[in-house]
C-alpha cells in the first residue's frame, strides 16, 4: 500500500505535467473513476444520485463523476455547496455538464427542492472537500455535513470525507460519514489509519493514470505495518549462534509499589527473541520477583525506605548498562526524586538504545531539556497523558489529532516517539510515521503498557533501528493482543495474557 501526503499528491501531480499529463485530464480521469468505482459498488441506473460538490479540485472531480453517472443513466443533481468553483478545471467540468440532464443547485437557494430531493434520494456522493482541507468545517459546511450525514443512505467520498485532514486523521466532529471512500492514485495517511474507518468506510483506490515516473523521487513517509512488513524485520535466528547473538537488554524497573510492572516488562521481553534480559531493581523487588522470572538475571540494587530505587545504585546501572545491548528504563520506577535521577541520568550517559516508559516518560517530563543531552538514540512510548505531560499540551488539543504533536515533538527532541492510543502510531524525527494495524480495546488495561515497552525493548535490544523496533513492537503487542482477546475476550484478557500469547504470534512467523 503506498500511502502519500497531500504535499506528496500536489509533487505527484506536478509530476505528471512532464509525462503530457494536464490537471483537467487528471480530474476526468478522477472523476471517471470515482464513477466506476460506484458503478461497481451501487446499481446507478435509473436511481436518484445527489453530489456535493465544494469549490475546489474535489469538487471538479463531483461534476465529471456527475456526468459519468447520469451517462449510466442515473438522477443526478449537482449541489454547490459553497458557489462557484474557483479552479479553472473545475469551472470548465461544471460547464460539461451544463448540457446535460443533470440539476445543479446551490445549497441554501432552494431549501425545499433539496429537501424533496434528498427524499427520493438513493445514493449520495460527497465531493466538497479533498486533500486541501484542514482545520474545522465552517458553519454552513457542518449544516451540509450533517444534512448528508441524516439522510441514511450509502454515501460514497471522494478522495478523503470531507472535514477529515488527509495528512493527520483529525476529524471535525460533523465530519461526512462515508460507506466508501473512493482515493485517488494512493492512500492517505488518514485512509490508512485504522482509526479514521468510521469515516472513511471501505477505502477503494482508484488508478487515475498519473505515470509512475511521476512517483520517482517521491518517498512515501507514511507506512502500513502489517504482518508481512513486521516479520521482513524481525531478527532472524541462525544455527550457530549463541546467546551474546541475541542482544542483551537491561531493564531498570520496579519499586515496593509496582512490582508486576518489572515482571511484565522483563517477561515479554524474555519473550521477544533476546538473549539476555538482565531486571535491575530493589533488592525487595528482585527477591520477590525471583519465582517468577527463572530465566532473567536480576541485578538487585540499594533501595530507598520507600521502597523505591536509590541513586546509589547509579553506577552499578551505568556498568550495567554499558555491558547491554539496549536499556529499557521507567516501568514501576516511581516518580520520587531518585527515580527522576535515575532517569536523567540514564538518558545523559548511556550510549545504548534506550526506551523510555511509564515513570520513566514522567521523569522526562519535568525536565525535558535532559533530551537534548542524550548520548544515544531514544525511544519513548507515551500514552495520551503522558504525551500530554511531556508536551504540556491540553488532552482536549491532543486527542483529535496526536500525530501533530508528536511528530513536532520527535523533531524538536530527536527521538522516536510511540503514540499509543486505540490505534498507535510511531513517529520518528525525520519525518516518517508508521501506522498500525493490530489490537483492540482489551489492551486498554494496566500492565498492557509495560508489555509493549518489554517488546520494544527487547528488539532494540537485538539491534532493530528505533523506529523498527517500535513498529515491529506494537505490531507484535497488538497481534497478542488479539489472540489474547479471542480466548479471553476483551474484558477479561490481561496484560499476562497478551505475554503468553507471544508464542502464537512468533510461531506464525515461519521463516
Ligand atoms: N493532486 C492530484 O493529483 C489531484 C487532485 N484532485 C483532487 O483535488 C483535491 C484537492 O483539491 P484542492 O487542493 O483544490 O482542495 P479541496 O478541493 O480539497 O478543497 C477546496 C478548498 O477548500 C479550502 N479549505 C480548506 N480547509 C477549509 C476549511 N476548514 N474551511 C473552508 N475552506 C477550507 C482550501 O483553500 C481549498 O482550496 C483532491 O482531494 C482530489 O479530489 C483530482 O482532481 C485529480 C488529481
Ligand atoms: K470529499
Amino acid at each position: 500500500m503506498r500511502i502519500l501526503t497531500s504535499e506528496q499528491m500536489k509533487t505527484v501531480e506536478r509530476n505528471s505535467l512532464n509525462y503530457s499529463m494536464s490537471c483537467e485530464r487528471l480530474m476526468e480521469n478522477a472523476g471517471s473513476a470515482a464513477a466506476a468505482a460506484i458503478r461497481r459498488a451501487a446499481d446507478v441506473e435509473g436511481r436518484y444520485v445527489t453530489i456535493f460538490c465544494g469549490r475546489g479540485n474535489n469538487g471538479g472531480d463531483g461534476f465529471v463523476a456527475a456526468r459519468r453517472l447520469s451517462e449510466a443513466g442515473a438522477n443526478v443533481a449537482v449541489v454547490l455547496t459553497d458557489g462557484d468553483p474557483k479552479t479553472p478545471e473545475a469551472a470548465e467540468m461544471l460547464r460539461r455538464i451544463g448540457v446535460m440532464d443533470i440539476a445543479v443547485v446551490g445549497y441554501g437557494d432552494d431549501p425545499e427542492y433539496l429537501t424533496e430531493r434528498l427524499a427520493s434520494t438513493d445514493l449520495l456522493v460527497d465531493a466538497i472537500y479533498g486533500t486541501g482541507f484542514h482545520g474545522e468545517l465552517d458553519g454552513r459546511h457542518r449544516d451540509v455535513c450533517r444534512l448528508i450525514n441524516g439522510v441514511g443512505v450509502r454515501v460514497f467520498a471522494l478522495d478523503i470525507p470531507s472535514g477529515v485532514n488527509a495528512d493527520t486523521g483529525e476529524a471535525d466532529p460533523c465530519a461526512v460519514r462515508a460507506g466508501m471512500t473512493v482515493v485517488f492514485d494512493s492512500d492517505k495517511p488518514a485512509t490508512a489509519m485504522p482509526a479514521a474507518a468510521e469515516y472513511c468506510g471501505e477505502v477503494v483506490v482508484a488508478d487515475i493514470g498519473i505515470p509512475p515516473e511521476a512517483h520517482e523521487g517521491v518517498e512515501p513517509l507514511f507506512t502500513l505495518v502489517d504482518r508481512g512488513w513486521v516479520f521482513d524485520r524481525l531478527p532472524r535466528r541462525r544455527r550457530n549462534t549463541h546467546k551474546g547473538d541475541y542482544g542483551k537488554l537491561l531493564n531498570v524497573a520496579g519499586s515496593q509499589r509496582y512490582m508486576g510492572a518489572a515482571v511484565l516488562s522483563t517477561l515479554a521481553a524474555m519473550r521477544s527473541g533476546a538473549g539476555y534480559v538482565t531486571l535491575a531493581s530493589t533488592k525487595e523487588v528482585c527477591r520477590t520477583v525471583l519465582p517468577m522470572l527463572p530465566e532473567a538475571v536480576l541485578l538487585p540494587l540499594a533501595q530507598n525506605p520507600d521502597g523505591s530505587l536509590s541513586y546509589k545504585a547509579m553506577d552499578a546501572l551505568l556498568e550495567a548498562a554499558e555491558r547491554s545491548t539496549a536499556v529499557l528504563a521507567g516501568n514501576g520506577l516511581g516518580t520520587g526524586p531518585d527515580a527522576c535521577r535515575i532517569v536523567y541520568e540514564l538518558v545523559r550517559r548511556v550510549s545504548r538504545p534506550l526506551v523510555i516508559d511509564a515513570d520513566g516518560i514522567n521523569a522526562l517530563a519535568r525536565n525535558i531539556d535532559i533530551l537534548k543531552d542524550k548520548k544515544a538514540e531514544v525511544i519513548l512510548t507515551p500514552h495520551l497523558m503522558e504525551l500530554s505531560r511531556l508536551t504540556t499540551l491540553p488532552l482536549e488539543q491532543l486527542r483529535p489529532d496526536p500525530l501533530t504533536a508528536g511528530k513536532a515533538f520527535a523533531r524538536e527532541y530527536g527521538v522516536t516517539v510511540v503514540l499509543k492510543g486505540a490505534h498507535t502510531l510511531t513517529a520518528a524525527p525525520g519525518e516518517r510515521v508508521w501506522i498500525n494495524t493490530t489490537g483492540n480495546a482489551g489492551l486498554a488495561k494496566a500492565g498492557s503498557g509495560d508489555v509493549l515497552a518489554g517488546l520494544v525493548g527487547a528488539l532494540a535490544a537485538q539491534g532493530r533501528s528505533p523506529e523498527e523496533a517500535a513498529a515491529c513492537g506494537v505490531w507484535l503487542h497488538g497481534m497478542a493482543g488479539d489472540y489474547a482477546a479471542g480466548e479471553f475476550s476483551q474484558y477479561a484478557m490481561l496484560a499476562r495474557d497478551v505475554i503468553d500469547a507471544l508464542p502464537r504470534v512468533f510461531a506464525d512467523n515461519d521463516r
